[in-house]
């Protein structure tokens, strides 16, 4: 029952010239000041799933500077059954390559390895702002379950580029709109049904445990209207909807525009309303138990990325949290300021200083 990163290397990633990390499969406290570099780490880590990584970083923003060399990570990633060398990097700006055990793999296969969740500062305001954020942060639990989502949901975007661009452009070719509303549906409905079974997952997950942090009652919402449930209703919907989509310029139907609506189920209070830390602990609710989810099914929880970790919790919230995490045994690497912040840890973690000098930052591991 394990996933872990053994070992991870950085070079000329952000403000890490080189670092060289050997640890365990225990939880990891990064701890050091303002600016030295904590969060990089983490977000080195990210970049071992698919996508942009938790900051959605470009592959040009990544690469220190001044010298802007492009960068270079290595991790091996130990799962309960095997060993993998991974490596990711970019040169010049350009996207970032991945190389599996060697030989050369995309991103996407990268989520058949390594299944990674992050709750980061800038998802304090999940509840509140667009329904961008939080239709992110769902479809990244969707993509623990079932690592073939990030593929659906590429193919979806593609096909609602081309629909778009038709929009703006006033085409007026029905074929065309047919065969891509047709793309769109299959792809569409799947997505959907994906989230649904998410939802429903995370919700037994929650109610299943015990646990000091709330249930967050979840349910899956259209920004307006119904969402077609089936390929056959969204392909109607769209072909529908397309007099009123050029008005628009763009497509007003489909799982794209999907939200997740939250409610602190004890209180009856939706998310949005409740406290900052109340806020928080929804979330932190939803992460233990996509990582509980994944243990059962998959056999080894989640890496648990968990920025500025203590912010917003109450000790006692911040002490079950370090009990659940060491409960499921889910290598989560947590930053904080200070090395206070982990004490409840003890000598359940191992624990890495960041410090940094002239620009470049410095890792030791305590
Ligand atoms: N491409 C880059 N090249 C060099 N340095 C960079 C690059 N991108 C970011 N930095 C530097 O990395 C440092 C920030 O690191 P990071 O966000 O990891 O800090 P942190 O330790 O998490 O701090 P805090 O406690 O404030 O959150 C900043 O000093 C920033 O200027």
């Amino acid at each position: 029952m394990t996933l872990a990163l053994t070992s991870l290397t950085l070079s000329h990633f952000r403000s890490h010239k080189r670092a060289a990390l050997n640890v365990d499969t225990r939880p990891i406290a990064i701890y050091g000041p303002n600016g030295a570099g904590k969060t990089n780490i983490l977000e080195a880590v990210s970049l071992f799933s698919p996508g942009r990584g938790l900051r959605r970083a470009s592959a040009e923003d990544m690469t220190r500077k001044p010298e802007a060399l492009g960068w270079k990570l290595t991790a091996v990633v130990q799962t309960s059954t095997q060993v993998h060398e991974v490596e990711t990097w970019s040169e010049g700006g350009a996207a970032r390559q991945v190389r599996i055990d060697g030989k050369s793999a995309s991103q996407i296969a990268l989520g058949r390895i390594a299944r990674v969740l992050w709750l980061v500062p800038s998802m304090d305001r999940l509840w509140i702002e667009g329904t961008e954020g939080r239709r992110r942060f769902l479809d990244r639990m969707v993509m623990s379950f079932e690592p073939g989502h990030a593929e659906l949901s590429l193919s979806y975007e593609k096909a609602m580029r081309e629909r778009n661009r038709l929009l703006k452009d006033q085409v007026r070719d029905a074929a065309w709109y047919g065969a891509l509303e047709s793309q769109l549906s299959q792809s569409g409905a799947q997505i959907h049904a994906a989230r649904r079974r998410t939802v429903e997952r995370l919700t037994l997950a929650q109610q299943g445990a015990e646990t000091a942090f709330p249930i967050a009652e979840l349910d899956l919402t259209q920004t307006e209207g119904e969402m077609p449930e089936t390929a056959e209703d969204l392909r109607a919907a769209l072909e529908e909807s397309r007099f009123r989509d050029m008005a628009a310029g763009r497509t007003l139907v489909g799982p794209h525009r999907a939200d997740l609506y939250g409610v602190y189920a004890a209180k009856g209070v939706p998310a949005r309303n409740c406290s900052t830390g109340e806020q928080k602990a929804l979330l932190v609710s939803l992460i233990l138990a996509n990582a509980r989810a994944l243990a059962e099914d998959a056999g080894a929880p989640p890496l648990l990325l968990l920025d500025e970790v203590a912010a917003h919790l109450d000790a006692d919230r911040r002490a079950a949290l370090y009990d659940e995490i060491c409960a499921l045994g889910a290598q989560a690497w947590m930053t904080g300021t200070g090395p206070e912040l982990f004490s409840e840890l003890d000598s359940r973690a191992q624990r890495l200083e960041v410090t940094e000098t002239n620009g470049i930052s410095e890792t030791t591991i305590q």
